[in-house]
């Protein structure tokens, strides 16, 4: 086969393309540029957008004696990822810009280019299995090392783009052996340390970097009863749940500490209480995307008329809401639902919905729910609301907040 290795300058891409070489096929590396500015990122540390993670999948690919380019796809990434990330701030949701890299970079840019070249499929060092069941279809796996397991970024993969997916680490059973073996091939990035989550923000400070790019204005931080607590510098630069940095002069009546609630970025507020009022029970998610064939329930329910308020029949699912995350049990359906978001009122839009069977803390909106049934994943869908039903007032108390 033609085989494109993206390689990303890390241990992981490297060891991958060894073994699609080392398996007999026609390899060529590819380190995507993402950055507008490699130079001014993470010089001497570890990112995925530095001059030097482009010299280390360069000599790598000299090692394996295949061909190598660089190819530009900073101003993709930057429209569709970076944009993407302060936009979705700047709505007050939480965002995960990895997954949204993988959906509209890795596997639709760089697949997209490589597949119009003639190449069969692209190689990557992302850590899951893709395997073809008895029916021919594709399915999306954890890793057999489920301490590095990356199928939750993965999620958004459809049927067609994992058809061209290959995960050479898919089966190994620790990071540590594909160091050890990085090492035995003599790869000098065998040593080299993890990236850091978000590979655009230097030194990883989130805040910091998006009091740079969205305009804060210092605005109120409220109780569930509409009681100003205290000021902050900027609605969009918190996340729901968080705990450190709301700088509350008073404590609360009740002597709790206070996390994040929610963030009103129409009205400036933050909205505060204690960690009870973060449980939660449901979560809608919109935007579904299916790795391969959907189960059954959802097939059926997508092949029928919208209707408001018609749900598909339930199914069982374990959920995860972040990258690191626990699963959590819970049981899921589709429904057709009004879509708030929609200019023209009366849209209707399907919502993947979860009532989870222990309950969570602190989801928030704008986070990816992937849905898993055992190792498998199902597919992916963006948090739009999580809530208690245990306790249905809430918001009616927080709308009250607002005023
Ligand atoms: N700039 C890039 N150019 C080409 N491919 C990339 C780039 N960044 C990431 N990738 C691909 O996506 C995979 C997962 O990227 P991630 O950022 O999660 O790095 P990682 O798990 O630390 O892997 P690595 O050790 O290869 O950097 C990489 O293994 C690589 O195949």
């Amino acid at each position: 086969m033609k085989i494109l290795a993206a390689m990303s300058g890390g241990v992981d891409s490297a060891v991958a393309a060894a073994r699609a070489v080392e398996a007999g096929h026609e390899v060529v590396g590819v380190h995507l540029a993402l950055s507008r500015m490699p130079g001014t990122l993470r010089t001497g540390s570890r990112g995925c957008c530095t001059l030097e993670d482009s010299m280390d999948a360069r000599r790598v690919c000299a090692q394996l004696g295949i061909p190598f380019f660089v190819w530009d796809f900073s101003e993709r990434f930057k429209e569709d990822v970076v944009d993407d990330f302060i936009a979705e701030y700047e709505a007050g949701r939480t965002p995960n810009p990895c997954m949204r890299c993988n959906e509209k970079i890795k596997f639709a840019a760089l697949l997209e280019r490589a597949v119009s070249l003639g190449f069969d499929a692209v190689v990557t060092g992302h850590y899951a299995r893709v395997i073809t069941n008895d029916d021919g279809n594709r399915e999306l796996h954890r890793a057999a090392d489920w301490a590095k397991d990356q199928s939750y970024v993965l999620g958004v993969l459809t049927h067609e783009q994992l058809k061209h997916a290959w995960f050479p680490l898919a089966t190994t059973p620790s990071k540590a052996e594909v160091r050890a073996e990085a090492e035995r091939r003599g790869f000098s990035v065998a040593k080299k340390p993890d990236s850091y989550d978000i590979c655009f923000i230097p030194e990883g400070d989130t805040r910091a970097w998006l009091g740079e790019h969205i305009q804060m204005r210092p605005g109120m931080i409220k109780d569930t009863s509409g009681n100003v607590v205290g000021e902050h510098p900027g609605a969009q630069g918190f996340t729901v749940g968080q705990r450190k940095g709301l700088a509350l002069g008073t404590p609360a009546p009740d002597g709790k500490p206070r996390f994040v609630l929610e963030i009103r970025p129409k009205t400036n507020e933050v909205i505060v209480g204690s960690r009870e009022l973060l449980s939660i029970d449901e979560i809608r998610g919109i935007r579904a995307t299916w790795a391969g064939i959907p189960v059954p329930e959802a097939e059926h329910f997508l092949a029928q008329e919208p209707k408001l308020g018609a749900r598909s029949e339930t199914f069982d699912v374990t959920a995860q809401v972040r990258a690191h995350a626990d699963p959590v049990r819970g049981t899921a359906h589709l429904e057709w639902a009004e879509d708030t978001d929609a200019e023209t009122p009366g849209k209707l839009r399907v919502e993947t919905v979860v009532r989870l069977h222990d309950g969570l803390f602190g989801v928030a909106p704008g986070q990816t729910m992937v849905l898993y049934q055992g190792t498998r994943v199902l597919g992916q869908s963006t948090i739009a609301r999580a809530y208690s039903l245990a306790r249905e007032d809430l918001d009616d108390l927080r709308e009250n907040a607002a005023v």
